[in-house]
């Protein structure tokens, strides 16, 4: 269901129980279908979820050229890119502000067609978010970058070339530009400092079985030969980790118990390590895992976000309402995103204790301490919650919302709700499943 109403009624107090399941990873799906644009046949994916995020993705291959139809499986895309050749790209302005994903439109563009324009980029609003990496990657393999009204454009004078880079920082997209560049590349590209979060891995499972050659090093070094071309690929996207952490802190928050079938424990060793250090109980099974609150007190912990293994960012702000609840001071060091605490503010006026500051409090020092980022914050709990007028500020941020007005005493008005739809697939149904109480005014939910 996509929610055109913007405001959501949330009547807090009543612990998630129940079920629900996720579907393929946000920061995976839309990865995999772009590389389906670097096949010569059609590739099929499964377990694609109905996120915004995917839709964008799903019109701009289209307007590429790649057909793009159901199979026959719910969940299922088949992608087809034997005419991009000969598609007109008339509307893509149409796209900017969207997502992150259409810079990685770059490296397959360029080899498809020698030229791309990349219109400007959307995404949560939680820092900075430059893109110098990946534009520096590009020119390393030989592209040519020129800014141009409402976006980009890149061109490839000849064939890219396989090249040694050393990223700055482990950025996930930066590791994503290489890849889907340096797979169809003359030669080979030697990455170091790469990210390796499991999206990464599985995008790299979907290229191998496109015929890539890709090894990756256990110290952050990915190896890339280049081939000449590259077939169409069969591949089940891992499930979304943030999103089924992003319910477990609802469990918790709530004092609930949910099964999330689909979770896997391999990508969330390190969630449900914290999750245990904070009193959460869990208990894994083949088919996914079950959160529950185990009615003791929770406890306070020390958190620092990083790139995998790390603690995940986009964990952060879910758990963070959770702490609310835990009994003395917790710490959080958010090490990725400068901006990733403001959503605290709308917290502390439901009854939240949470302080912020500039210095890095974990730890380590990271790239923001000594500058003007508000990046580490003490949670003091617990505290009881007031619902209250809540505006989603981000995708993470605004689920965050959702849990604190759930376990919140009284009604919060919850404005903005439809971003959302962007990275968690029907979490009005998953909601009403679980027993909450929610109305979208003037319609029937559930
Ligand atoms: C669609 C998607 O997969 N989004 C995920 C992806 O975002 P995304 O790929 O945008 O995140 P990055 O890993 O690139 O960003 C990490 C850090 O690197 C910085 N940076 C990045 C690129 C660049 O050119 N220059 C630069 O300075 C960013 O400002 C940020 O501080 O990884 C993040 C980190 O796990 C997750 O929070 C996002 O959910
Ligand atoms: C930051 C996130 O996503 P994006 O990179 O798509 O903005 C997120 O999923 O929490």
């Amino acid at each position: 269901m996509t929610v055109n109403d913007d405001v959501l009624l949330v009547h807090g107090g009543t612990p998630l129980e129940g079920e629900i399941r996720v579907r393929g990873a946000k920061n995976l799906v839309p990865k995999a279908m772009v590389a389906a644009l670097l096949g010569s046949g059609p590739s099929r994916l499964r377990n694609v979820p109905d996120i915004r995020d995917v839709r964008v993705v799903r019109g701009l291959l289209q307007l590429h050229g790649v057909t793009v139809r159901p199979g026959d499986e719910p969940g299922e895309l088949i992608m087809d890119p034997s005419h991009v050749e000969s598609a007109n790209v008339a509307d893509i302005d149409a796209h900017a502000g969207s997502s992150r994903i259409p810079i990685l439109f770059c490296g397959p563009l360029l080899h498809r067609l020698g030229h791309a324009f990349i219109p400007g980029l959307g995404g949560c609003d939680i820092g900075g978010r430059p893109i110098d990496f990946h534009f520096e990657v590009l020119r390393q393999f030989g592209a040519k970058i020129e800014k141009r009204e409402g976006g980009q454009y890149l061109e490839a004078p000849q064939r890219l070339r396989g090249t040694k880079i050393q990223l700055p920082y482990p950025s996930v997209g930066a590791t994503e530009q290489v890849l889907l560049t340096a797979v169809l590349a003359e030669g080979v590209t030697e990455l170091s400092n790469a990210a390796v979060e499991p999206e990464i891995e599985d995008l790299i499972c979907v290229l191998q079985k496109m015929g890539a050659i890709i090894a990756m090093d256990t110290d952050r070094t990915i190896r890339i030969t280049g081939v000449d071309s590259l077939g169409g690929y069969t591949h089940a996207a891992l499930p979304d980790r943030l999103e089924a952490a992003s319910w477990a802190s609802a469990a918790l928050a709530t004092e609930g118990n949910i099964y999330v079938r689909g979770a896997q424990q391999r990508s969330m060793m390190t969630f449900l390590n914290t999750y245990r250090k904070v009193g959460g109980a869990f208990e894994i099974d083949d088919e996914g895992i079950r959160f529950w609150h185990p009615g003791s007190q929770l406890k306070s912990i020390a958190l620092e976000t990083d790139v995998h293994p790390g603690f995940q960012t986009d964990w952060q702000q879910p758990l963070v309402v959770a702490l609310t609840q835990a009994t003395g001071l917790s710490i959080i060091h958010e090490t990725v995103y400068e901006s990733r605490l403001g959503f605290t503010s709308a917290l502390n006026q439901m009854g939240a204790h949470i302080q912020l500051y500039r210095e890095c409090l974990g730890g380590s020092n990271c790239r923001f301490g000594q500058r003007n980022f508000l990046h580490s914050a003490v949670v003091s709990g617990p505290t009881k919650l007031q619902g209250a007028d809540l505006v989603i500020p981000d995708l993470r941020g605004g689920f965050s919302y959702l849990i604190a007005a759930l376990a919140a005493q009284g009604t919060s008005r919850v404005h903005g709700i439809d971003l959302i739809n962007r990275g968690y697939e029907n979490f009005m149904e998953k909601l009403v499943e679980l027993g909450a109480k929610v109305e979208l005014p003037g319609k029937a939910l559930g």
